[in-house]
């Protein structure tokens, strides 16, 4: 048994999540959760909501509540979300957790020992009316090139050329509209990179199993252009970590707090100390997951991410803990995922375009987007949803072949056998040839599963699924049973165990459907196949079953059309 402590890169609380986020990062930490996990592996799963910086401030605003009010109940909406997708999260946190408080504080004062943090004076855009200091893009213009006038402080969307606050014409605050703005002088921390650039390069440098995507984004972000650059993590906002030194006031940093991607990974440290706070538990229990010195020299560490995410996650974030100079754990594998794009255009929270989780949920059960998502998930490119493929791979793999195998063996058994497993009969060589490449077939899904080679995975689970098909329409037990009964219960018999067997492999991608499988078995045997021929005698004759209500219903065009008219517009 080995240690596996996971997180996926914490949703923003502005909003429920799309369909892109799901399969960019918490979907297939699950995947990974539920497969170790099912592999008798100790497993500690972090997910939180990430709830600081502007946007969570103007979103609150715009739903006409407190900040903390707003994020509290945003943060229910998406756990309830989570939990009906199966997101099997040993915690789902909140960056605002007094746990991030004092973690965070703790890091930027350990930073700051060590040398590692500069104060710089900048010059920014206050807003008097509003009485703030003013992000870049919260401040709007005329664009200086092409006088489009919705240009925003750091770019035109119009043109795209890059902007300083400073370049517009008659700015004024997004939040307000107000014009009364002034240019101050304010002062903030900057983590400095630069200092860390060695250490980090030949960290990355040792990772030579990670996705090109991973370290490819790493390496440009440390050598394009001047460099690595240091990073200011405070701002001038209310709503975040007030910046301190540990437990000390930082003087001169008065009314100001941590940068949302400086606390946000810290968030995972301290949703395991939620975590087990939750649970009742000692401070050892988190440490052993997060501290070298106190027992996470066993454990591997995978972080789960969509590409924007990156920079932060090889570079911002493990800048953080070696700074620190303290025995704190380094992520040893990021699974990072191209995008998933919608129907020719972006998913977008902002936006209101795609489809998002809630709504999802309301018109099909959880694991056929599950399905869907997890065998098109944008690995080695940019993938895109259209209603089209989502139904053909639907019907398909999960009607057509899991679905319509479940139905037929036990539907047949009942008829002709009753319902419980029948009995006599011995193997032939069509079962164990279907036996040899059924292990074979599973050694190749472990193998991909524990690389978290996720579309591989899928094909290799769809492909075991489709060995039973064909067994059952060659091996054809309601031929059989015309002329040797015995013969067809030892066919039924081995199909009723591989509904079990394919609940066990498959529950990992569609848990739900798993669950009803095996309650309609009659089992709760989740073991995973070590050998197929033992797997396979697991129910054994006699055993009652029931037959399972319809698994996978497949998608009707009028469905497909009316879905897709019903979810192309933009959500308000
Ligand atoms: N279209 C997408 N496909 C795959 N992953 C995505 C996509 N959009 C965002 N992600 C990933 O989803 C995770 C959660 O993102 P987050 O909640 O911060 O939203 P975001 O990046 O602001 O995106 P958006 O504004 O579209 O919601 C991140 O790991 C991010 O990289
Ligand atoms: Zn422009």
């Amino acid at each position: 048994m080995a240690r596996h402590l996971i997180t996926s890169a914490i949703p923003y609380i502005n909003g429920i999540k799309h369909l892109g986020n799901l399969v960019g990062s918490q979907l297939p930490a699950d995947l990974s959760a539920r497969y170790l996990r099912q592999r008798g592996h100790e497993v500690m799963f972090i997910c939180a909501t990430d709830e600081h910086g502007t946007p969570a401030e103007l979103a609150a605003k715009k739903a006409g509540k407190p900040v903390a009010e707003y994020c509290a109940e945003m943060h229910a909406t998406q756990a309830g979300i989570a939990q009906n997708f199966g997101l099997s999260f040993d915690h789902f946190g909140r960056s605002s957790s007094e746990r991030n408080h004092v973690l965070t504080q703790h890091f930027a004062g350990k930073l700051d020992e060590n040398g590692y943090v500069s104060e710089v004076e900048e010059r920014q855009v206050y807003s008097i009316d509003d009485g703030r200091f003013l992000p870049d893009r919260y401040i709007e213009g005329t664009c200086p090139n092409c006088g489009y006038d919705k240009a925003r402080g750091d770019q035109c969307e119009n043109c795209t050329k890059q902007l300083d606050p400073t370049d517009l014409i008659d700015p004024r605050s997004a939040i307000s509209g107000s014009t009364n703005l002034e240019v101050r002088a304010t002062k903030h921390l900057y983590l400095r990179q630069r200092t860390l650039r060695p250490e980090l390069e030949a960290w990355i440098d040792s990772k030579n199993d990670w996705p090109i995507l991973t370290t490819s984004i790493a390496k440009k972000w440390l050598n394009d252009g001047d460099g690595l650059q240091d990073r200011g993590i405070t701002r001038d906002l209310d709503w975040g970590i007030p910046v301190k030194k540990g437990e000390k006031p930082w003087p001169g940093m008065e009314g100001k707090v941590f940068y949302v991607w400086f606390d946000a990974p810290i968030e995972y440290i301290a949703g395991t100390a939620e975590c087990t706070d939750a649970r009742g538990e000692p401070d050892a229990a988190w440490r052993r997951w997060w501290r070298l010195d106190e027992g996470a020299d066993d454990v591997t560490y995978t972080q789960f991410m969509g590409k924007d995410n990156v920079p932060f996650h090889t570079l911002s974030f493990p800048a953080t803990i070696i700074g620190s100079g303290e025995p704190w754990k380094l992520v040893d594998y990021i699974k990072s995922f191209n995008y998933l794009t919608y129907d020719g255009g972006q998913f977008s929270t902002s936006q209101g375009r795609g489809v998002f989780m809630d709504q999802a949920l309301s018109i099909l059960p959880a694991d056929y987007w599950r399905w869907w998502l997890l065998s098109h998930a944008p690995e080695s490119g940019d993938a895109e949803f259209t209603w089209d493929n989502f139904q053909q791979s639907v019907n398909k793999d999960l009607a057509d072949v899991l679905g319509n195998f479940v139905s037929r063996i036990t539907k047949f058994c009942r008829s002709k056998f009753g319902e419980v497993v029948p009995q006599g009969g011995e193997y032939g060589p069509e079962e164990l040839a279907l036996i040899d490449a059924i292990d074979a077939r599973v050694r190749a899904y472990e193998g991909f599963m524990d690389r978290m080679e996720v579309r591989k995975s899928a094909s290799e689970l769809r492909a075991i699924w489709v060995l039973g098909n064909e067994y059952l329409q060659s091996a054809a037990p309601w031929t059989t049973i015309k002329t040797d009964e015995v013969r067809a219960a030892m066919q039924v018999r081995l199909g009723l165990n591989l509904i079990r067997l394919y609940a066990v492999l498959s529950a990992p991608f569609i848990p739900f459907a798993a669950d009803t499988m095996l309650a309609g078995m009659q089992t709760d045997d989740r073991a995973w196949p070590m050998d197929a021929r033992s797997a396979l005698e697991t129910l054994p004759a006699g055993h009652a079953f029931t037959v399972p209500e319809v698994l996978f219903a497949k998608i009707s065009d009028e469905q497909r059309d009316e879905w897709q008219e019903r979810f192309k517009g933009i959500r308000t």
